[in-house]
């Protein structure tokens, strides 16, 4: 299976233009957090290293195919002194399938101050799950270099009323270079796993079409992501087929690392055929996986 190194491992195919993958995947689309963490890097890539990633807001356009490259066209919208903002688009076939703005900042000095971590057993006290919390499922075969340590209490999802939270340490379960970039793209790409299942928790087990839509994350101190972070995750709204999430990122010290942001889809389903075998990024576990309401 492709590792990280491999998956942010872009071509340059022109001034500002990269090329990235294809990438094998099980899914029929293309992970969200892979195009925004591939995009990352393309912008990155534009800029001197003495600035670093700290926030971006993307939107996914269309459904990536993962067995086909993509383009990353970055547009330099600013070059500032302490400030600099790029624009990219990702590409298939000529058409926009992501598209993210990206600011970047050589640092400052000024206030600090953070909320607490939530008071949560230590990932070593957890044992290693390769399920999808709440769910009873696999994790797709492209995630099996991300070790993931779920927080006891959001497996008992698909109860009404649940609360619409989870909580999980994770981290790549290999060493990455010591490149502040590479880390920003990892935890971009982590950013986007399982976050909209916590907005599938207090609902029963009803066919949903569910996808990424917009993705917006704050990098707000140093990390990395070959360490475990405990991502907290929680839906304030689902409502007209669209749920609002939002996490937090701590690493084991309790310092606040990340912050994150998402719309997702989740409208009921209507059946359609599925093409070429690839399972979609269906948010419908089957019924014998899931825990008895009563
Ligand atoms: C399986 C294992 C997973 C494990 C499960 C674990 C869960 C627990 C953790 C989750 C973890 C994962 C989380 C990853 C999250 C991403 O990575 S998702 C990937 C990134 N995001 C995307 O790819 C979204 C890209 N954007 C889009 O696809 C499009 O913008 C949108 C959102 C579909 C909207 O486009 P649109 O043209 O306005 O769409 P629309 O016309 O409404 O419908 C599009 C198609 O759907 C059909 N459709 C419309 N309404 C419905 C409906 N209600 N029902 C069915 N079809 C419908 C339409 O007929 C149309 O069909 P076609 O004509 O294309 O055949």
């Amino acid at each position: 299976m492709t590792g990280l190194p491999e998956v942010l491992a872009l071509d340059e195919t022109g001034p500002d233009r990269f090329r990235s993958g294809p990438i094998p995947s099980e899914w029929a689309r293309t992970f969200g957090g892979q195009i925004a963490a591939q995009s990352l890097m393309a912008a990155a890539r534009t800029l001197d290293r003495s600035y670093s990633a700290h926030s971006l807001h993307g939107y996914f356009l269309r459904p990536g195919r993962p067995h086909e490259p993509t383009g990353h066209l970055v547009e330099r919208l600013r070059d500032g002194g302490s400030f600099c903002t790029r624009r990219v688009t990702a590409l298939q076939a000529g058409e926009a399938i992501f598209t993210v703005t990206a600011s970047f900042h050589r640092g400052d000095e000024g206030f600090s101050h953070q909320v607490d971590m939530p008071a949560v057993p230590a990932p070593d006290d957890i044992p290693e799950s390769d399920r999808i919390n709440g769910w009873g499922m696999p994790r797709p075969a492209e995630w099996s270099h991300w070790e993931m340590r779920w927080v006891p209490g959001g497996e008992r999802g698909h109860v009404p009323g649940a609360p619409a939270c989870q909580r999980m340490w994770i981290r790549y379960g290999r060493p990455l270079p010591d490149d502040g970039a590479v880390h920003a793209c990892a935890l971009t790409y982590l950013s986007d796993m399982a976050l909209l299942g916590s907005a599938r928790l207090p609902h029963p087990p009803t066919a949903v079409q569910g996808a990424s839509l917009d993705h917006s994350l704050w990098f707000l101190r140093p990390f990395r992501a070959d360490e475990w972070l405990l991502y907290d995750q929680v839906s304030p709204s689902a409502e007209h087929g669209r749920a609002l999430t939002r996490g937090r990122l701590f690493d084991t010290g309790g310092r606040l690392v990340a912050a994150v942001a998402q719309e997702g889809l989740m409208r009921f389903d209507r059946p359609r055929p599925t093409e070429g075998g690839d399972r979609e990024i269906s948010l419908s576990p089957p019924a014998s996986t899931v825990p008895d309401p009563r």
